[in-house]
């Protein structure tokens, strides 16, 4: 059975991957700390689930520390830190460079900072765990999305750093999805053409993510690890 004491923390949470993971933590008994950018309907869905939902905006360090600080306020004790907020930000002409530094605050600033500072509370839980979502792209590149596949390296990076200085007492590990939810303003041939990179061929959804962290989340001999989530990318 979880701990009925120390909350999991999951990051961009309002939608999609990190509203399903945290409703599914809340079904399994763990308290929720959810984090959120913009309020939706999900953001309310959790609070009336129980969930301490928080605002937080990565864009940048002061905001990050904003929401480090508002953390403490709210408990001294973290089971876990799901770093799941993301953006995937295409290079547009003429804001590359924003694009960049957005990227690299919500995938790399924001899990370095939350990792270093909130480590104290996951020293007073036990087992810890973090667990950073990455992209299962980082493994050759893109050309389209430079910047969001470079920062998503980064992010794995600090997977292999992080499990290192924190072990014993806390796991660190990352999931590398492909594609998992499409987006409505995603066409029929961009559809098509994603499902074709995959041997599996399918959209899979949210809960495999979910399975992957309770994986993680259950197995006390795994750290420094990204588990892969594509459907069979490589070998297509
Ligand atoms: N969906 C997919 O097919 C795939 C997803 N992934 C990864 O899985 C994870 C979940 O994906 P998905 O659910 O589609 O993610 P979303 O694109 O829905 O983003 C999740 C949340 O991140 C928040 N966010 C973005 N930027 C910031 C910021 N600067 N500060 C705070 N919050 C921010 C968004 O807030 P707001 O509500 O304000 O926009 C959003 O609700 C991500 O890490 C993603 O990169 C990897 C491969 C495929
Ligand atoms: N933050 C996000 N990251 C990613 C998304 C998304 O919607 N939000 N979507 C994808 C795509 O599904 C891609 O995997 C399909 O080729 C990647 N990352």
């Amino acid at each position: 059975m979880p701990s009925a004491t120390a909350p999991i923390l999951i990051t961009g949470a309002a939608q999609r991957v990190g509203l399903h993971c945290a409703r599914r933590l809340l079904e399994d008994g763990h308290p929720v700390i959810a984090t959120f950018r913009t309020e939706r309907p999900g953001v309310q869905a959790l609070r009336d689930l129980g969930a301490i939902v928080l605002f937080a905006d990565f864009s940048n360090e002061t905001g990050i520390s904003a929401f480090i600080d508002q953390l403490k306020q709210h408990t001294d004790r973290l089971r876990a830190i799901v770093h799941n907020a993301s953006a995937w930000l295409t290079e547009t002409p003429g804001h590359e460079a924003a694009a960049f530094n957005a990227m690299f605050a919500v995938h790399m600033l924001a899990p370095y900072l939350i990792n270093l500072q909130c480590a104290e509370l996951l020293q007073r839980s036990t087992p810890a765990d973090i667990v950073h979502i990455s992209d299962d792209v980082t493994r050759k590149g893109s050309s389209r999305h430079i910047a969001y596949c470079a920062t998503k390296a980064g992010l794995e990076s600090l997977t292999l750093s992080f499990a290192a200085k924190y072990a014993p007492h806390i796991k660190v590990n990352a999931i590398a999805p492909a594609l998992l939810l499409f987006n409505p303003e995603d066409d029929a041939a961009y559809r098509a053409k994603a499902l074709a990179k995959s041997a599996l061929g399918i959209e899979p959804g949210s809960e495999v993510i979910y399975q992957s962290l309770r994986y993680l989340l259950d197995n006390p001999y795994v750290t420094g690890t990204t588990l892969t989530v594509n459907g069979g990318r490589h070998v297509k």
